[in-house]
């Protein structure tokens, strides 16, 4: 089967140009084989004709403002185009830290105010990021009913993936940004409005990635600007390579645990995205070697975890992992 008509390419949509080579991500309709094979090998592809968020693909800011409800939403705020996570719990280890975003509690009605009074604004953006929640009203609740939960449910037990743990609604504006990051979750990305423009790396990257320290609030973050990377800190990354999608509404990508991400909201219109997050299946019975990448990439923030906790200083773990290292290995 010829592959799907996809969405038109980067370059017609003026998407942030970068130095680093990139292939393409496949693009396949979910009953082709060679799909069920990325996914069993826990590699990206883009999945067609799923139907998975098919009623919700109406969506759009009045319908939402209709029915989401009266209940507050995370909103972030931010003075660039980016929205870097990060995680408010680690924040006090850190003081001389500076929150990349500010997080806003509002009513679904409060957010359409904001978005609209910040059209064509270059000094703040915004960016709602909420879960799905039985806070919403009838309509979308009809319509999260239908999402096609009996496909999802099938995908998780032949993959033997870990539990549902959210279905994250994202309403973007035109051009904001998430940087570079993984998360420990495998996510069926599904795109509802607009397009967005998603560029991923394997976990055998990390080296090349530069994540902050797991301590760090920005823990999973990659420290590289990909726009003015500072190659003296970080030169590997000069060797980085990537893969490349644009998803378009009705689009399914999957993002496997441990995968690097940076999404980018086409400049065109606002985008809405919903995402699917799967803790990871049971650790195997029979462990085979050599481990894989991510096996090695959760080995690391072990290690890191147990020296914070046995050190009680995230300053002195540094220190003792070179002096484990240099000169030794
Ligand atoms: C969290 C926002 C991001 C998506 C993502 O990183 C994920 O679903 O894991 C994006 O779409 O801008
Ligand atoms: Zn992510």
């Amino acid at each position: 089967m010829a592959e799907p008509k996809g969405p038109p390419s980067s370059s017609k949509i003026e998407m942030k140009k970068y130095s680093f080579p990139v292939k393409p991500i496949q693009r396949l309709c979910w009953t082709e084989a060679t799909a069920d094979h990325l996914m069993t090998h826990e590699e990206p592809v883009v999945l067609t004709d799923t139907d998975l968020v098919q009623s919700a693909l109406h969506w759009d800011l009045s319908y939402l403002e209709q029915n989401m409800g009266p209940a507050k939403h995370t909103v972030y705020v931010s003075k660039s185009r980016y929205f870097m996570y990060y995680d408010e719990r680690k924040v006090n280890d850190f003081p001389s830290f500076k929150e990349p975003m500010k997080k806003r509690e509002w009513t679904f009605s409060k957010f359409v105010d904001e978005y609209k009074s910040h059209e064509g604004r270059t000094d703040e953006y915004l960016y709602y990021q909420d879960a799905l929640t039985d806070t919403v009203g009838s309509g979308i609740k009809h319509d999260f009913v239908h999402f096609n939960w009996h496909w999802v449910s099938e995908r998780k037990k032949r993959y033997n993936w870990g539990q549902l743990t959210s279905n994250l609604l994202l309403i973007s504006q035109p051009g904001n940004i998430t940087p570079c990051h993984y998360d420990e979750q495998h996510n069926f990305f599904c795109q509802v409005r607009g397009l967005k423009r998603c560029l991923l790396f394997a976990p055998d990257q990390y080296d090349k990635l530069y994540p902050y320290p797991v301590a760090h609030p920005c823990d999973r973050q990659s420290q590289v600007d990909f726009d003015s990377p500072d190659f003296e800190r970080f030169p590997k990354f000069k060797e980085i390579e990537g893969y490349e999608c644009i998803l378009s509404p009705g689009d399914v990508l999957y993002i496997p645990m441990y995968w690097w991400h940076t999404i980018e909201t086409s400049p065109g219109e606002l985008s809405i995205s919903i995402t699917f997050w799967y803790r990871g299946g049971p650790v195997p019975s029979k462990i085979t070697y050599p481990l894989s990448s991510q096996q090695k990439v959760a080995i690391t923030r072990n290690i890191e975890k147990m020296l914070h906790e046995a050190l009680q200083d995230h300053n002195e773990v540094g220190p003792l992992l070179h002096m484990i290292c240099d000169g030794r290995y």
